[in-house]
Order: C-alpha cells, then structure tokens, then sequence
C-alpha cells in the first residue's frame, strides 16, 4: 500500500521518510504516539491508551487496522499545513475504480431496472448493494481475491425488505466509495421512491480509510457519475440530488466510524441518532466485525444475539473478507467447510442478515 502511494503521488523525502518509519514501526516495531497535534488528537490519546509501547505483531486486528491508517495519515501530511493537508492520499484509486469499465457497465445495467417487476427490482438492488461489497481496494491489496460470487451464506433480499413496515428515517453505515457507493445510492434512491422511508441518514467515514472507504466528498464525486451517465443511472443520480437538496437524505461522518472500537461501545451521541432509526443498515465487512465483535464466535451463535446492544432493528450486508461470523446454520456450516474453500475469507460468498 506505502509504494502504491508513494507511486501515486510526488511526496517529498520529509512524506517518504515518515511513511517507511511507519511500515518499520508497524511490522517490527512497538506501538509510537501520534506526532502529530490534529484536532483529534485527544480522541485518539483516549482509544490509545494502555497501547503504547506494546509490539504491534499483539495488538487486535481491528486496533491495529484502524491505528494504522490513522497514522499512515499523519505520515502523508494529511492534518499538516503544507501542500498536502486534506488531500485523500487514496483518492487516485478511488478515481480509477469509479472511472473503470466494471463501474460504467454495473451503471448501464441499471438500465434495466425499469422493465422489472417491482419484487424483481426490490430484489436486484439489495443484491447489487451486497455484492457491491467485493469491491474494496483495501482487501484487494492484501489478497488474490478473484471476484467469483458464490451466493449467500444466510439471508435473502426478501428478508431485508420485511424489515421495513411504515416509512421513518432510515440510516445506512456505507462502507467502500466508487461502485460499491453508487449501489447503495440506488438502494436508498428505492427505499425512497417505495415511500419505505421518508428520510435516509448516510454515514460515511471522517477521514481516509482502509483505502477505498466512503468519505463526504466520495459522495458528491459518485453522484457526479451518476448524474453525468445516461439513462436510468442519471435518473437516480438526479433524484438523489433532489433528496439531498430538500433534506430527504443527510449525509454525516462521525469521528467515530474511524475508531479502533466496535459498536457496542459507540458514543451517546451515536447511540441516540441510531436509536431514533426505524431501520438501520450496515454495509461491509468491517461494519460486521464491528458490529458483531471482531471474534471468533461459533458460526451458529444467533445473530440476535450478537447484536442485542444496537438500538434499532437493522440489516447487514456483506460479502465475507475476515473471519468473524455469526447466525449461520448448522447444515450451511458444515457444508462450507467441507467445500474446502477458505469461504470465511476469500470474498465470495455474502449475507443478508436482520433483526427487527
Ligand atoms: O471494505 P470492507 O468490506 O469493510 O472490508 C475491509 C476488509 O478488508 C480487510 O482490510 C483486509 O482483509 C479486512 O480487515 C476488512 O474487514
């Protein structure tokens, strides 16, 4: 990731040096403070704390992920005055993965969506928004993920819809930016025009994340796509920007979607706005392992109760990259693991799971 960034753009020795200090001091070394004196610094001196000093190779994957790219921040300039403050150090990838042939023909497919009955449209789009899931520059860096989809491991788009009775605020936990974004626009675009919420919350992420993670200006940079194709994508992107303009969708970033912490120990802040949703959704990988707790539970160990301390009925949807899984059947288990596949953490396979 450091030599696709410094590929990427012309840092100085002062950015390179600070970034190889990094990859030295996250794969041999012990855990450093931040030198950096951000606004959030504070925040971080809290979720840090009993951390320094221990040697990286110890620290939960979830702390590590989330302290690392914090700093790979600070490294590149990001918080500083200088040429680089607040330039998305992932934003080239971001660009290519949105202006990609994959992303033009998943748009022009939305086509389509029109001529289909509304079951197969409610259908189309929360599969859409699920397998758009695969695509995440973060774990394509760290694997040789093929792109095969091999179905889902526990739920169905029926079952996502039955969550939603009569229309209230609706909230989705987006993940990645680029196509995977644009899917979870169509969807909220859905759930708006069905009338099954009168008003979305989209929370994305504060600052740059896991490489390909949605932050406020992703959104704007994917409705431009949107708006600028033809057809049925510009229609939806149009809409959009309606429902953005009127209020009908808000976006925010809480400091806390970049936190090394999981849900359960959200602010009360967050708590509050979740506990008003009548519906909130979490898109992704991390938002799983952050939500269930980023363990090794047994697989059949029921979803309701992995997430018994969120505050309103939700969905999550995601394609599988890390070995946290919980509400699976035993039969679905079993026959997993007898495939012999590494199921859990390949990215094939996806879920739809509910509590209301
Ligand atoms: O974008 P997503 O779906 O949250 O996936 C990110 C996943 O990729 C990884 O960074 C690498 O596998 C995981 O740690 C993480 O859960």
């Amino acid at each position: 990731m450091i030599e696709r960034l410094c590929a990427a753009h012309p840092f100085g020795p002062d950015v390179r040096e600070a970034l190889t200090a990094l990859l030295e001091e996250s794969t041999r070394g012990v855990v450093e403070p931040l030198d950096d004196d951000a606004p959030d610094h504070d925040v971080w001196a809290a979720w840090t704390e009993g951390q320094l000093g221990r040697p990286w190779a110890e620290m939960s994957f979830l702390w590590a992920e989330s302290y690392f790219f914090r700093k790979l921040l600070g490294a590149t300039g990001y918080f500083a005055p200088g040429p680089w403050r607040g330039v998305d150090p992932f934003a080239p990838m971001k660009r290519a993965e949105l202006g990609s042939d994959g992303t033009a023909e998943t748009l022009a497919a939305l086509d389509s969506l029109p001529q289909l009955a509304d079951a197969d449209r409610d259908t189309a789009v929360v599969q859409a928004a699920v397998w758009g899931n695969q695509a995440d520059l973060a774990f394509q860096l760290s694997t040789d993920a093929s792109g095969t989809t091999s179905g889902l491991v526990s739920g169905s788009a029926e079952e996502f819809w039955s969550l939603f009775g009569q229309a209230g605020q609706v909230h989705l936990v987006a993940d990645n930016a680029a196509g995977e974004l644009s899917a979870d626009l169509v969807l909220i675009d859905r759930l708006l025009t069905t009338g099954r919420a009168e008003a979305v919350v989209l929370h994305v992420k504060p600052n740059p994340y896991y490489v390909s993670d949605a932050i406020p200006n992703d959104v704007i940079e994917v409705l431009h796509q949107l708006v600028g194709s033809a057809g049925e994508a510009s229609a939806i992107g149009h809409r959009v920007q309606d429902a953005l303009r009127d209020g009908r969708i808000a976006v925010r970033a809480h400091p806390f979607f970049c936190a090394p912490r999981e849900f359960s120990d959200m602010p009360d802040d967050l708590r509050a706005e979740f506990s008003s949703a009548a519906v909130t959704i979490f898109k992704g990988d991390l938002n799983y392992r952050r939500l269930v707790g980023d363990r090794h539970w047994e697989p059949t160990r029921p979803f309701a109760d992995a997430v018994s301390h969120f505050p309103s009925p939700l969905a999550a949807l995601r394609v599988l990259k890390s070995e946290a899984v919980v509400g699976l059947s035993a039969d679905t288990v079993s026959s997993l693991d007898e495939g012999g596949e590494a199921w859990r953490t390949q990215g094939s396979h996806a879920l739809v799971q509910t509590r209301s």
